[in-house]
């Protein structure tokens, strides 16, 4: 399984430093949707020129205009784009079919998504790279919020699939046996004391 840092900071400059304490132990580093809109796309080169050999993430999170919106993230650097599960069809593939041009992908995020199993299959069908279980920020901070109705949902579609939704040291493993491809992490390592070290544990805790 892949561990993907989400980066929820706001400026290019605290992307870089975050991204330079923990590049070692991840696969994938996000650009989270408040940094694109604080500092735009060019934040995106920043981090693709710091980490070429890591795959670079621009959380668009795109709901309409999916062929233009990717195409210009794409230029940018990005090896990966999100587009809403929630948007239309023609958007998410405007977004495949710039992610071809590209030779890069597009990931389908399923936040606000009510039956994300059979959308996760629908949009893998259209060529999503992978599918995005995804609890966002206000979902979690909700009473009665639970990891494990994402990851029955992930397992349950039997798609290409990564989770996120405060995953953090104590559920990684829960990630993995769900069968997820990605473990997404945001504020389970930037709001760490040593978020070095976080990033170290969760490496150390998945295969
Ligand atoms: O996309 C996001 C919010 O919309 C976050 O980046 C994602 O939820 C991961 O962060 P956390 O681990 O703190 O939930």
């Amino acid at each position: 399984m892949k561990l993907q840092l989400a980066m929820d900071v706001l400026t290019v400059e605290d992307a870089l430093e975050l991204s330079g304490k923990v590049a070692e132990y991840v696969d994938i580093i996000e650009l989270g949707t408040p940094l694109v809109k604080n500092a735009g796309l060019s934040a995106v080169t920043a981090i693709k020129e710091a980490h070429p050999d890591k795959i670079v993430f621009a959380d668009l999170k795109t709901m309409d205009a999916g062929e233009l919106e990717a195409d210009i993230a794409f230029k940018a650097g990005a090896d990966l784009v999100t587009v809403l599960g929630v948007a239309d069809d023609s958007t998410i593939a405007g977004a495949i079919k710039a992610g071809k041009a590209h030779g890069k992908g597009v990931v389908v995020d399923l936040i606000g998504v009510d039956d994300k199993a059979a959308r996760a299959k629908e949009v893998t069908d259209l060529g999503a790279e992978f599918v995005e279980f995804h609890a966002g920020l206000d979902e979690q901070a909700q009473d009665g919020y639970d990891l494990n109705t994402l990851l029955t949902a992930g397992k349950a579609a039997g798609v290409a699939f990564s989770v996120a939704g405060g995953v953090k040291l104590a559920t990684v493993a829960d990630v993995q046996a769900s069968g997820a491809d990605v473990a997404v992490v945001g504020g389970g390592i930037y709001s760490a004391d040593d978020p070095a070290l976080a990033a170290k544990e969760l490496r150390a805790a998945i295969s």
